[in-house]
């Protein structure tokens, strides 16, 4: 058995493949769908959209297999993501590369296999469209351009996707993203019993800003705030744009009082960027923080009002002190 070699631009391909935020979603039928028609138009066992994470491939849409995820050392898939053009074996006892892996050995017994890479807009291969069957066959250049094109309805899906749950902007989620992703997460955590966090954040006379400076500088100043977020925050924290100046983080397995470290330290580090940058404004924020009890059952929408209600609280606190003095 051969192992799959690194793509040359590994980690920018990584890069792409996790901002898509798509690993270790739930199933989508607009996907499945596209499975769905693969298995049936190729009379397969199996078809899939596989991505290939670091370590492993992991499907985003499977059909015929109960599997969520091989490593990536034994799989196709691996291979397939080398080449700009489908990987088509026609027999895999019969091709030194795959002859002796465990999944050729062993279930799911794959003898043929087809898979189509699935390109990122910024050209980098996610993973494929495959099918495979325990039967080897013979697969001519109209089932090639076939699979090609379902592959490129899958990219355009991938493409939709991250445009409808992305803040253009930041790159953060946006509303609907955070709502997909924090909902699960947060299931999940009170099933494991891990104490999160929630944390609100309405930027300080953000107006002003875009008033007396121009909307392209209120541009500059919520990427500022989200780049700031980005480095203030855990890789597993969830982290969104909301809308405006309104922004949020779901902070998963986080023991209380974390919160509020994170949040002082991402403002003492706005703090000196005020002092230092130049721009002539300050980027301030007003923050909620409400810590989310192991046995609480309330959606992550009603959350959010809790926390915004807990920051309107501490942003007028705030105006009320800066009248004072
Ligand atoms: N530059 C820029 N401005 C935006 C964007 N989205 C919303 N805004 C502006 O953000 C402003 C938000 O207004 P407010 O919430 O009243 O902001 P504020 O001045 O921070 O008010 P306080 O929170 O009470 O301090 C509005 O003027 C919107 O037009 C955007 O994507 N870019």
């Amino acid at each position: 058995m051969i192992k799959p070699a690194f793509p040359l631009d590994e980690a920018f391909r990584l890069n792409t493949l996790r901002a898509l935020n798509l690993l270790d979603t739930p199933p989508e039928e607009r996907f499945d769908r596209l499975t769905r028609m693969a298995r049936r138009m190729f009379g397969v066992t199996t078809a899939l959209v596989s991505l290939v994470d670091e370590n492993r491939q992991w499907f985003k849409s499977k059909q015929g297999l109960s599997d969520t995820e091989t490593p990536r050392d034994i799989s196709f898939c691996g291979h397939a993501i080398l080449a700009d053009t489908p990987l088509v074996i026609p027999d895999a006892l019969a091709d030194p590369r795959f002859f002796d892996n465990p999944l050729v050995t062993g279930p799911p017994h794959v003898r043929f296999y087809a898979g189509c890479p699935l390109h990122a807009t910024n050209g980098s291969k996610l993973g494929t469209l495959c099918i495979f069957d325990p039967e080897p066959r013979a697969f001519g250049a109209e089932d090639i351009q076939l699979l090609s094109d379902l592959a490129a309805i899958v990219e355009q899906e991938i493409s939709t996707y991250q445009m409808a749950t992305v803040d253009e902007l930041t790159r953060l989620y946006n509303r609907r993203g955070f709502l997909n992703q924090a909902q699960p997460a947060l299931d999940l955590a009170r099933d494991k019993k891990a104490p999160c966090s929630l944390v609100f954040f309405d930027l300080d006379k953000f107006k002003a800003i875009n008033d007396r400076f121009g909307h392209a500088e209120g541009d500059k100043a919520l990427l500022a705030f989200a780049d700031q977020m980005r480095r203030s925050f855990r890789d597993a924290d969830i982290l969104a744009r909301l809308g405006g100046d309104e922004f949020v983080a779901l902070l998963l397995d986080c023991p209380d009082g974390l919160a509020q470290t994170i949040v002082d330290r991402l403002r003492t580090a706005l703090d000196r960027r005020n002092q230092f940058t130049g721009s002539g404004y300050p980027i301030v924020c007003s923050f909620g923080i409400i810590h989310i009890a192991l046995d609480a059952s309330a959606p992550i929408e009603a959350l959010l009002s809790r926390a915004d209600v807990l920051m309107y609280e501490n942003k007028r606190n705030r105006k009320a002190a800066e009248f004072v003095h």
